[in-house]
């Protein structure tokens, strides 16, 4: 009889952003079903103490926290560098430090550009590159990107978020086919809204508005429900996944609205 195998112990892994929100639930996951992971935010004060709890937990990897931030290719050569020197190696890299602001393109500098495309798009290709060289030299990997519904579907406000997450999208699909060879598989997220402390400051949403887990069906989506997916596409369950991007929106109605007030103009 055949059984899956959704398992990523053993695995070392970094997640980028993981001091709060879905970065955060996504380390948490992993080091519980057993990996290591290498966690890295802009403020060792916010990760170090997601580490020290991870490292608190019995039957759990160990986890290593790194300030970086990902916009600084000299810091991510850091974190790779101080995640070879603890763990001996990278197995799996998450991309998911990201953020927006939100704004008519009109409204938009250049540097308020750039800013999201760094932050989104060009932190991404800092890490795989430089994860990847890792990764390709040994016994290859896996790699998620998060990508975001709104580099699936347009949305007002939101179009250097928008760009950048599209890009990511098909940056996955270039390489799981260039690198595929060298044994890495790279798939991609696409998460709808999700309750994070990001979420509540971009768009003022306040978590005492949310609804619980399973209270309604139209809700807004938890971190810790990406994380899931996160784990799958890393384990060997997704060994015939590559290049893909998984959609994960819950059940929106036609005008976007959901069983609770988002307080938005
Ligand atoms: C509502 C219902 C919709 C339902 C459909 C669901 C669809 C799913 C939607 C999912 C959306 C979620 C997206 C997420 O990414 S969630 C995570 C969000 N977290 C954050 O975004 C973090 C909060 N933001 C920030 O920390 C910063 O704003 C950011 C990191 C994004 C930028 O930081 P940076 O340090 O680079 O920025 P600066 O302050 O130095 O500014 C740089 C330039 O950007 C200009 N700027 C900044 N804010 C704004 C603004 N609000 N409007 C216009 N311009 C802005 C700033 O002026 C600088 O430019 P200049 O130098 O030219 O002035
Ligand atoms: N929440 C949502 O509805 C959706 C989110 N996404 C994507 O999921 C990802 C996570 O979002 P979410 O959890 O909501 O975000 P949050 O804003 O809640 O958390 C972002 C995390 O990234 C870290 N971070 C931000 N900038 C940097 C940087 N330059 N270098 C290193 N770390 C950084 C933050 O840590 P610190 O501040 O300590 O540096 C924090 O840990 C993002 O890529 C986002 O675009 C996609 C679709 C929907």
């Amino acid at each position: 009889m055949h059984e899956p195998d959704f398992g990523v112990a053993g695995q070392t892994a970094i997640v980028t952003g993981a001091s709060q929100g879905i970065g955060r639930a996504i380390a948490e996951t992993l080091a519980a079903s057993g990996a290591n992971v290498a966690i890295c935010s802009r403020s060792i004060d916010r990760v170090g103490p997601v580490a020290e709890e991870i490292n608190a937990a019995e039957d759990a990897g160990e986890a290593l926290a790194v300030e970086c931030n990902v916009r600084e290719r000299e810091q991510v050569q850091d974190l790779v560098d101080r995640t070879v020197e603890v763990f001996g190696d990278i197995d799996a890299l998450v991309n998911n430090a990201g953020g927006e602001f939100v704004a008519p393109f009109e409204d938009i500098s250049e540097n308020g550009w750039n800013s999201i495309v760094d932050l989104n798009l060009n932190s991404t290709v800092h890490c795989t590159q430089l994860a990847g060289e890792v990764m390709r030299e040994g016994d290859g990997g896996v790699i998620v990107n998060l990508s975001s519904v709104n580099g699936q579907h347009p949305a007002p406000n939101e179009s250097h978020y928008g760009a950048s997450k599209a890009a990511i999208i098909r940056l996955t699909e270039t390489l799981a086919v260039e690198w595929a060879d060298d044994g890495i598989r790279v798939n991609c997220v696409a998460p709808g809204l999700i309750q994070t402390p990001g979420v509540a400051e971009t768009l003022g949403i306040r978590s005492e508005q949310m609804p619980d887990r399973e209270e309604t069906d139209r809700r807004i989506g938890h971190s810790e429900e990406i994380a899931d997916i996160v784990q799958f596409l890393l384990s060997p369950a997704a060994s015939f996944m590559n290049g893909e991007t998984v959609t994960a929106k819950g059940v929106p109605r036609p005008d976007n609205s959901f069983d609770v007030d988002l307080g938005l103009e």
